[in-house]
């Protein structure tokens, strides 16, 4: 394993205002990380110092293993591909903006290659228009194209998805996970759709008010611990007896195991409650249960195939007591 980045006692402030606070974080070469977290946590903090637009306040940024002085960013920054959330698109068509980065990173301005990336995309019927007037979709996949064509080391993407139909979010997902094979490239990218996060990227990176937190931030609750339990509402959650502080508790959907009769097993959370959504995603299958509360669950196919639920039928949600993260 070779981490591209390596990130040591991270911090950045806006004026006065604390954004991130990383102690260490590591990216690894060639693999999809995904950074989940609600607005305001510093996604997009985070994703512009790894693209080289901001310095840290305090703290080591390693690039291949090499540190990264604040005088050598500009060097770095033609070295990735950031994709902002409102990308910025110079006059002329897409073809233009295309070409244009092409040149001023002194590359052969091949109108083959242009071709090429936009019918990757999806969005060749686009070649002609005027950036400015496409639509948020179509302007998010053309500055996505804009990096494409440079082949970048590491892809950056902040909030790739948010403009697209789910159709669109679909196929672009699945040509970027293999495009990442493919090519061996590392992607890095945000999103408010955890479980999204989770299908499509080999790491999931949660951040909190600027901070990393070790759970994947789905199927969080808020109570109180009480006697080894966590109360909250109508939900009871036994937990391992080490855990006595804590007001929220979450549950790694990939950590539950649904079963259509009640299991005798070393589980110790059991809940009945109904399929109220079955949908595909990235390999994996996403299951909604609503129990009084609703847990969100990621299965394999095979899995589906063997318990054979279906929409509004009974299902055991079970967990460990282990598998609870409470911070
Ligand atoms: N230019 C800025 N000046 C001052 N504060 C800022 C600036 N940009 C972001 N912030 C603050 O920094 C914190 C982190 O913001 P950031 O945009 O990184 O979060 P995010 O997780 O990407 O959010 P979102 O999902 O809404 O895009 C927030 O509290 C935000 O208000």
């Amino acid at each position: 394993m070779t981490n591209i980045y390596q990130l040591n006692q991270l911090c950045f402030a806006y004026a006065n205002k604390q954004a991130l606070s990383l102690e260490n974080l590591q990216i690894e070469e060639g693999k999809i990380t995904a950074l989940i977290g609600a607005n305001g946590s510093g996604k997009s903090t985070l994703l512009n110092i790894l693209a080289f637009l901001a310095s840290p306040s305090q703290g080591e940024i390693l690039f291949r293993n090499q540190s990264v002085n604040k005088r050598d960013l500009i060097q770095y920054r033609r070295r990735v591909g950031f994709l902002a959330q409102k990308p910025f698109m110079l006059a002329g068509s897409a073809y233009d903006n295309i070409d244009f980065a092409l040149k001023i990173h002194n590359q052969l301005q091949r109108p083959e290659k242009i071709l090429k990336v936009l019918k990757q995309l999806d969005i060749s019927h686009c070649i002609h228009q005027q950036a400015k007037l496409l639509s948020g979709g179509e302007l998010q996949k053309v500055a996505l194209a804009r990096i494409l064509v440079l082949a970048p080391e590491v892809l950056l993407l902040d909030e790739p998805f948010s403009y697209l139909d789910q159709s669109s979010a679909q196929a672009l997902e699945l040509f970027l996970q293999s495009y990442t094979r493919k090519t061996g490239k590392t992607l890095i990218f945000s999103t408010h759709d955890r479980l999204q996060g989770f299908a499509l990227a080999d790491h999931v990176v949660a951040l909190a008010d600027g901070m990393e937190v070790m759970t994947p931030l789905i199927n969080v609750f808020h109570g109180e611990i009480k006697q080894h339990q966590f109360h909250s509402g109508s939900l009871c959650i036994q937990l391992p007896e080490a855990i006595s502080k804590g007001r929220h508790a979450s549950i790694n959907p990939q950590d539950i195991v649904l079963s259509t009769t009640a299991l005798e097993s070393s589980m110790r959370n059991h809940f009945l409650g109904r399929v109220i959504m079955i949908a595909e995603e990235m390999g994996v299958v996403r299951v909604n249960v609503d129990t009084g509360v609703i847990f969100k669950v990621l299965i394999t196919y095979q899995a589906l195939d063997e318990l054979k639920i279906k929409l509004g039928e009974q299902v055991w949600v079970n967990f460990k007591s282990n598998s609870v993260v409470v911070f």
